[in-house]
């Protein structure tokens, strides 16, 4: 019998938002993709043994779920719509959105105690809608659509809607306002349980490099020369994760050189500390990845 050598495929999304956000963290994984430029439906990576597959984001949970692929790129809104039986590895930190119950500004309804079952609801997605509503002991008609579902009530085609927000505008422009959350959403690394288990190794591999890409996204690499007689007072201000670590600056006997690895979000201020204290020539540099 013909043996193959075992490789992993990766499903991505070809279209829409979370497309090239996904295509992203895998260059920054060390996963770019070697033929995306002629919309090829699989691309090589810089893994020999890593091949993408592209799909829409909303095919891609049964995709995992029916071994197609080994792993997957895609939104919790829609692995739990599809009710695929997949395994969440990573939370890829983007793609933050909300299912939610909107009414018209103008209406009655403000929460989901006002419902009734001769309501209509408009939504993408019919069967979380439906087991919603039928929690809360509700057999109100869905309709589905497969886009633009806020203007559904505007033009008296539904009651009220379920949509994804994040900014809140697509509702306010529409005259809607939320009545519920269904469903809080972002972005996951999935995989189904055979390829973890029998290709545990490049899918551990895949998801840590993963890992490392989200959490260096979150971090700078903060260097600086600082004098000598200055490095205890620098040393006070630095939060380092390790560290920091400090090098001698050889042409310069009395200065080292100083750098640690910093929360993102202490980055303006701490620099503004570090010149007080005396560091010279700052340099706040972005990291690909931490592992
Ligand atoms: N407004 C939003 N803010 C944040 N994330 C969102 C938003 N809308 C959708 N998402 C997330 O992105 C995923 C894909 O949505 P997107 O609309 O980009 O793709 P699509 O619906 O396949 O494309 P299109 O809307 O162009 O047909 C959603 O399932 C959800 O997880
Ligand atoms: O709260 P906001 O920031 O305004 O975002 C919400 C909108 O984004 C998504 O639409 P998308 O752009 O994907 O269009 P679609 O409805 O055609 O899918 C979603 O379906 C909402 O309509
Ligand atoms: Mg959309």
């Amino acid at each position: 019998m013909r043996r193959f050598k075992m490789k992993l495929k990766i499903a991505v999304p070809s279209k829409g938002r979370i497309s090239d956000p996904s295509i992203s963290i895998l260059e920054k994984a060390g996963l770019g993709l070697k033929d995306n430029a002629n919309r090829k439906l699989i691309s090589a990576t810089f893994n020999k043994d890593i091949d993408v597959m592209f799909a829409r984001a909303s095919d891609i949970p049964k995709f995992v779920e029916d071994e197609i692929v080994d792993m997957g790129i895609t939104g919790v809104d829609l692995i739990n719509e599809s009710e695929a039986n997949v395994k969440e590895l990573v939370d890829l930190s983007f793609g933050q959105t909300k299912l939610v119950l909107a009414s018209p500004e103008d209406s009655t309804i403000n929460s989901i105690d006002d419902l009734t079952s001769d309501m209509v609801v408009a939504t993408e997605f019919p069967t979380l809608t439906k087991k919603y509503l039928e929690e809360h002991g509700l057999t109100s008609k869905i309709i589905t659509l497969s886009g633009s579902t806020e203007i559904a009530p505007l033009i008296g085609i539904a009651d009220l809607i379920t949509d994804l927000t994040s900014t809140g505008t697509t509702l306010k422009m529409n005259h809607l306002k939320i009545v519920d959350v269904i469903l809080e959403s972002t972005i996951k690394l999935i995989t189904n349980d055979n390829s973890f288990e029998n290709k545990k190794e490049l899918v551990e591999a895949v998801s840590t490099s993963i890992k490392g890409v989200i959490e260096a996204e979150r971090k700078k690499l903060v260097m600086m020369n600082v004098k000598k007689e200055n490095l205890d007072k620098v040393k006070k201000v630095m939060p380092a994760m390790t560290g920091p670590t400090i090098s001698e600056v050889l042409s310069k006997e009395e200065t080292v050189a100083v750098q640690a690895v910093i929360d993102e979000d202490v980055v303006f201020e701490l620099v503004n500390d570090l010149r007080n204290a005396g560091a010279k020539d700052i340099l706040v540099v972005p990291i690909e990845r931490i592992i």
